[in-house]
């Protein structure tokens, strides 16, 4: 281990997809002074060219980044994503949203949905969403930025865009990009020594990040790192990506429409719609999955429909030796949640916070292994749980997610919200109770039981606060602006 232990100075990014120009700035920006950084990329290899939906976290990168947001909305296309709608993900014509926001107000003893659940036995409740101010602003196609992050949000972005913009800016801090294809991977012992490129050039370096997609070209298929395969719980391998003309305003959300045996996304940008249907091979072939999104796109296509296999899983470690896999050479659940980019700048986060300047040490990489884990764990459960929980069973596919096994850890989870109305969030999870009980509500779980706090209201009492928080949220959508016109005054693409 000793011969490990020498400083870190020379980073070598291998790949300059989305996740490459993410590590490739946060690095440049945050410690491109004390470091060398190299990222390499294939023109002629290109990217997967997917990933254009993203979560509220990625404000956060952003914001650490000091990136404008205008200039980078104008840059990317990007529209703003207030959540995700699941229809016929429950049955078939039952639809519900998954925002963002908060909803409702928590006792400290019991969450909303408590009160919701007691208004809702006593017919004083409506939708659970209408205590939720970006719920409804997604039903009505609005937004606007509110004074104290009054709206939580994320974004649509072009991927290809973004790579193109976070590239500007990490040369801007330094990075070096050298255009080239990784033909071989030279191993010094147990670590990466360097990366011969088809020019010939070799490349070398302390520290290696994989940014190589799927292959995992470095740690992968050089380190030998193997992978947990997760396909007995999600069933979905497969997709085809297909980008279209917009035909009429941009909604403020993704939309996910659940098909016989996958689903359907669509992203609204401002130049186009990014359209994809997720599937499960074992249940329809390349062909039917074509045919079947062809036939539910709105607008004429810009692209030719472009078929991707993945495996749903992640690698055993994602930090091996001297190399560390960001973006999916690290795993992929599969896009459901928009989880990926997430993950990819959690890897980054990480990597900093345990940078390891004066030299790689087995405790670092033991804990990052342990937090990537968890963390890809997590969010495992809540995307199983959208499949499992379902009252569909008119095809095959539908049928297997009720049927399957699924990890003791969601199995707890939908149990304690089913019997008890409770959920619980672990520090440094993902997603949080809200989350939980919007997707298990919209799926269909009716808690047998709330809180008795919330008996201790009268009718009259759980009527007013109830009718106050629906009265607040109603009273701010109506003077939002609608999210289309929103997007134009605020970062138009010029031209
Ligand atoms: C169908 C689908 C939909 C998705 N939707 C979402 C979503 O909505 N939201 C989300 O957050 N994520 C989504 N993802 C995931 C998202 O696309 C990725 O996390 C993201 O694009 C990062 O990819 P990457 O940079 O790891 O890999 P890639 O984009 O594949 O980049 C790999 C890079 O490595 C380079 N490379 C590879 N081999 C070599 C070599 N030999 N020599 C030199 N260079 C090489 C390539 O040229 C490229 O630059 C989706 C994924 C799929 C498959």
């Amino acid at each position: 281990m000793s011969s490990e232990r020498k400083p870190i100075k020379r980073i070598v990014i291998a790949g300059g997809g989305t996740a490459g120009w993410m590590v490739a700035a946060a690095l440049s920006k945050t410690l491109g002074k004390l470091l060398d950084i190299k990222l390499i990329e294939s023109d002629e290899i290109g990217t997967v060219g997917v990933g254009e939906a993203t979560i509220p976290t990625l404000l956060t990168f952003h914001s650490l980044l000091e990136i404008n947001e205008q200039e980078f909305m104008a840059a990317t296309q990007a529209t703003f994503k207030l959540g995700i709608s699941f229809e016929n993900w429950r049955d078939r014509g039952q639809d519900y949203i998954h925002s963002f926001g908060l909803t409702g107000k928590d006792h400290w003893t019991a969450g909303f949905q408590h009160f919701w659940l007691k208004g809702r036995e006593r017919g004083l409740a409506g939708e659970y969403g209408d205590y939720c101010l970006e719920l409804k602003a997604a039903q009505q196609s609005k937004f606007a930025h509110l004074p104290r992050a009054g709206m939580n949000y994320a974004f649509h972005l072009d991927a290809t865009l973004y790579a193109k913009y976070l590239r500007k800016f990490s040369e801007g801090f330094g990075v070096q990009r050298i255009e080239g294809k990784i033909t071989e991977v030279a191993l010094a012992g147990e670590n990466i020594a360097a990366l011969r490129l088809d020019s010939g050039a070799l490349i070398e370096g302390d520290l290696f990040i994989d940014c190589t997609g799927f292959r995992g070209l470095l740690i992968g298929e050089a380190l030998g790192v193997g992978y947990e395969d997760w396909s007995h719980w999600l069933a979905c391998d497969s997709a085809v990506a297909l980008q279209t003309v917009s035909t009429g305003p941009a909604l403020p959300y993704t939309r996910s429409i659940a098909h016989a045996a996958g689903w359907q996304w669509r992203i609204p940008l401002q130049h186009r719609v990014g359209n994809g249907l997720v599937y499960a091979s074992k249940h329809i072939d390349d062909e039917q999955a074509k045919q079947a999104l062809l036939a539910n796109v709105e607008g004429e296509a810009l692209t030719q429909p472009r078929v991707l296999r993945f495996q749903p899983g992640q690698r055993h470690q994602t930090w091996r030796a001297n190399c560390v896999a960001i973006g999916l050479s690290s795993g992929f659940l599969e896009p459901l949640e928009s989880t990926s980019i997430h993950l990819i700048q959690r890897g980054i986060t990480r990597l900093l916070q345990m940078f390891p300047s004066k030299g790689i040490c087995p405790a670092d990489i033991a804990e990052y292994n342990q937090q990537s884990r968890n963390e890809i764990e997590h969010i495992r459960d809540f995307i199983v749980l959208h499949y499992h929980v379902t009252q569909r069973q008119d095809s095959a596919f539908w049928r297997h997610c009720r049927e399957m096994s699924i990890p003791a850890s969601l199995r707890h989870r939908i149990d304690l919200f089913r019997e008890t109305a409770r959920v619980f969030r672990v520090p440094n999870e993902l997603f949080a109770e809200n989350s939980w009980i919007q997707v298990m509500l919209g799926q269909g779980i009716l808690p047998q039981q709330h809180h008795q706090v919330a008996d201790l209201m009268g009718d009259a009492e759980l009527a007013r606060f109830l009718n106050s928080i629906r009265q607040q949220v109603d009273q701010t959508v109506v003077q939002l602006p609608a999210h289309q016109a929103y997007v134009e005054s605020y970062c138009r693409v010029a031209g």
